[in-house]
């Protein structure tokens, strides 16, 4: 099976460094996505490895080959970069039948992955008449014309309707199942929370994680509980006796952080308080990742009046 290799890879934009040293492996069998702030370098890394750019040192390869060097590459590596780079004047059909030619490819996979996408419909028009979801729809065919071992998708879902996202979800995940090395590059934490098995994440050039969601989400966990109770009153004061802040919710429910269900659960116990509900609270993806990426992203606007409001 075919990973994408990754080894002391930096490239400089002349007195920019878009990408630092950066050493990772893509599995097979997994999706992995590929996360990181406005400018952190995942685009220059995948145009490295698809030998679009050129790297001022380090290497990327696929399957242990440099990408130019893949013969018909439709059939190792299927890419989706940039979704509106399809001619507009050719119809869907005949751009992926001039793909299909020139890669060796069959012209059947056309009518297959027009079907596949949700295209087979509109194939005869022409692509400059496509909505945004309809080109993604189209560049995602594209990327799977050729029965790839490896497909790298940057933002796959952008632009596409709630049918789509699921669609391109368990497109991804089925891929994965199949043995094949998927990478996503994606901004949407809660997309990428629901097909990414592993993560890479990158910030300023370099990488700051490599490991499976689970470790991920587990090495940002802060403990926390959230809870429902009769006796509101007296559990505040039991848990801020003993060191906690329970803060209220607006929906009836407490929120108390650092702080284990078992810790909770047993002082309002032994107060004979009953709790109607005791969870502990998860960390979302978005949680985990803004906490590693806190000060690194290039690109941030000052905090508005409102968000600025809710933190006094
Ligand atoms: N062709 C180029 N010429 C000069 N600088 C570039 C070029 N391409 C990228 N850069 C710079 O390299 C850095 C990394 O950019 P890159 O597009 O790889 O980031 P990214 O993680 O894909 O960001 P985004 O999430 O915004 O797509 C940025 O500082 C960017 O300005």
């Amino acid at each position: 099976m075919t990973s994408i290799d990754v080894h002391e890879l930096t490239k400089d934009y002349g007195t920019t460094r878009a990408v630092d040293h950066l050493t990772f492996s893509v599995r097979p069998g997994r999706v992995t996505g590929f996360l990181g702030p406005n400018g952190a370098g995942k685009s220059t890394t995948m145009r490295l490895v698809l030998g679009l750019d050129r790297p001022t040192s380090g290497t990327a390869t696929v399957g242990g080959l440099s990408y130019v060097s893949l013969a018909n590459p439709l059939r190792r590596v299927g890419v989706l970069l940039d979704a509106q780079a399809a001619h507009g004047s050719r119809t869907a059909r005949s751009h992926l039948l001039a793909l299909a030619a020139s890669n060796g490819i069959a012209d059947r996979r056309v009518e297959e992955v027009l079907e596949e996408s949700g295209l087979a419909a509109v194939g005869r028009r022409r692509i400059k008449t496509f909505s945004l979801g309809m080109r993604q729809r189209l560049g995602i065919a594209a990327a799977l014309l050729g029965e790839p071992d490896v497909v790298m998708l940057d933002e796959p879902s952008n632009g596409l309707d709630p049918e789509g996202i699921i669609w391109i979800r368990e497109l991804m995940r089925g891929m994965a199942r199949e043995g094949r090395t998927v990478l996503v590059s994606s901004h949407l934490m809660n997309e990428t929370s629901s097909f990414a098995d592993h993560l890479i994440v990158l910030g300023g050039g370099r990488l700051l994680a490599d490991m499976s969601m689970r470790e991920f989400l587990d090495s940002h966990r802060r403990p926390g509980v959230r809870l429902r109770t009769g006796e509101a009153g007296r559990l505040h004061d039991v848990l801020v006796r003993r060191g906690f802040r329970p803060v209220p919710g607006d929906d009836g429910r407490w929120t108390v952080e650092g702080v284990t269900a078992e810790e909770v659960g047993k002082a309002a116990a032994d107060e004979g308080i009953p709790l109607w509900e005791l969870t502990e609270l998860r960390t979302t993806l978005e949680e985990a990742y803004l906490d590693l990426t806190a000060g690194r992203a290039q690109f941030t606007a000052p905090a508005t009046a409102s968000a600025a409001h809710q933190e006094v």
